[in-house]
């Protein structure tokens, strides 16, 4: 297997202690990879690390077989751009000009710039729209436009490579859909390999091939979404004590109000979340039901709700259980009926099946399709 970009046995840290050791990372081209982990884990350390920032302690980075280390730093610009949270000091240069200095590993000796990196300057501008801004004094303008700015300036570096640390902090929630959409648009176009860290859990699931989890001491694990958003892991990993974070939905709640239910709220199909955070908010224990584990208010309701009334997905929701949803609604002052309406997609599909059985289709491995 041939890989792009490869740290092998790496040890990073500060003044010759080791933080984390042992860091394997193997990435093919085109790959995104995302650094997550709590507060101090050491995400910042890793990439200033392979972004030759910080001296390594230990193990070496491969780009196409090649250490980086070997690199003049004009070539390893030419390869690697980098956008990092730090304020960087600019007097008087107005956003143009800082996007420009992103051409710098292209230009002559006194930085003139030709009309092909003007041409990129403009083509990065465009892509992360701050066209808007190019006249603007870069130190006079928001966090999230400084980011957005950054950004521009790594596009037109035309790196093979970008590593970024915490890109969408301050962007807002347009701000990060196109963020991530950019960097899709360069990984499928461009063939872009991307290193970046996020604290946005729910954007690492969406947007990486890849995730590392880090511990602080060590790498805790490096696998894909799947792998890694698995039900308690992430939670564990951020020591969550206070609420919970459900893995799957990357939902998270705050913490349960405990007590007997005094509400009994009926949801289903999403309807009752912001009812369940509503109660919560007020500090007044409530019971939801009847739900199967597979609804969208399930994740909030086992979260939030003093008792829960459920069944596994698509099963027959037994008397027995009706009958103890009944009872607890004795104890109640109130109930609240989310649902405006009680969908007929179960019987239809029972039609459905019982249609595709009279045909002989139902007993088929779907798998094989796929
Ligand atoms: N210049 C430095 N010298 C010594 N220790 C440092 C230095 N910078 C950071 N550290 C320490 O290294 C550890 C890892 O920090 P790092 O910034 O890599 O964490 P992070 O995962 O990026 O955290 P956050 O999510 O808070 O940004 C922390 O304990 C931090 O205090």
């Amino acid at each position: 297997m041939a890989y792009y970009f490869q740290a092998k046995q790496l040890c990073v840290g500060y003044q010759n202690q080791p933080l984390i050791q042992n860091i394997e990372i193997e990435l093919k081209k085109g790959e995104i990879l995302t650094l997550i982990g709590p507060n101090g884990a050491g995400k910042s350390t890793i990439l200033k690390s392979i972004a030759r920032q910080l001296e390594l302690l230990g193990g070496s980075v491969l780009l196409e077989d090649k250490n980086l280390q070997s690199l003049s730093g004009r070539e390893l610009a030419k390869k690697m751009a980098v956008v990092f949270t730090k304020r960087p000091h600019t007097e008087l240069m107005t956003c143009e000009d800082v996007v420009a200095t992103g051409r710098y590993p292209y230009t002559g000796r006194f930085g003139v710039l030709s009309a092909k990196d003007h041409e990129a300057v403009q083509e990065a501008m465009e892509a992360v729209h701050v066209l808007e801004f190019r006249d603007r004094d870069f130190a006079k303008i928001s966090d999230g436009q400084r980011q957005r700015i950054l950004l521009a300036r790594a596009i037109c570096q035309q790196p093979e490579i970008l590593l970024l640390d915490e890109p969408t902090s301050y962007l807002d929630i347009k701000y990060k859909l196109e963020f991530l959409s950019v960097l899709q648009e360069l990984q499928k176009k461009k063939g872009l390999t991307v290193i970046l860290s996020l604290h946005e859990l729910e954007l690492a699931a969406r947007v990486s091939d890849r995730i590392l989890c880090v511990d602080g001491a060590f790498v805790e694990q490096v696998g894909t979404p799947e792998e890694v958003f698995r039900p308690g892991h992430l939670s564990k990993l951020f020591q969550i004590t206070q609420g919970s974070f459900e893995e799957e939905s990357q939902e998270m709640e705050l913490a349960a109000v405990k007590g007997t239910p005094e509400i009994f709220v009926i949801a289903g199909n999403g309807s009752g979340r912001n009812t369940f955070r509503r109660l919560q908010r007020e500090g007044i224990p409530f019971a939801a039901g009847l739900l199967w584990e597979n609804d969208l208010d399930y994740p909030a309701a086992k979260a939030l709700s003093s008792r829960l009334f459920s069944a596994p997905a698509f099963e027959p929701v037994s008397e027995e259980l009706l009958e103890q949803a009944m009872r607890c609604m004795d104890g109640c002052r109130k109930v609240i009926c989310c649902r405006e309406s009680f969908g007929t997609l179960e019987d239809a599909q029972k039609r459905l099946l019982a249609y595709a059985k009279a045909r002989g289709l139902s007993e088929r491995d779907a798998q094989k399709y796929v």
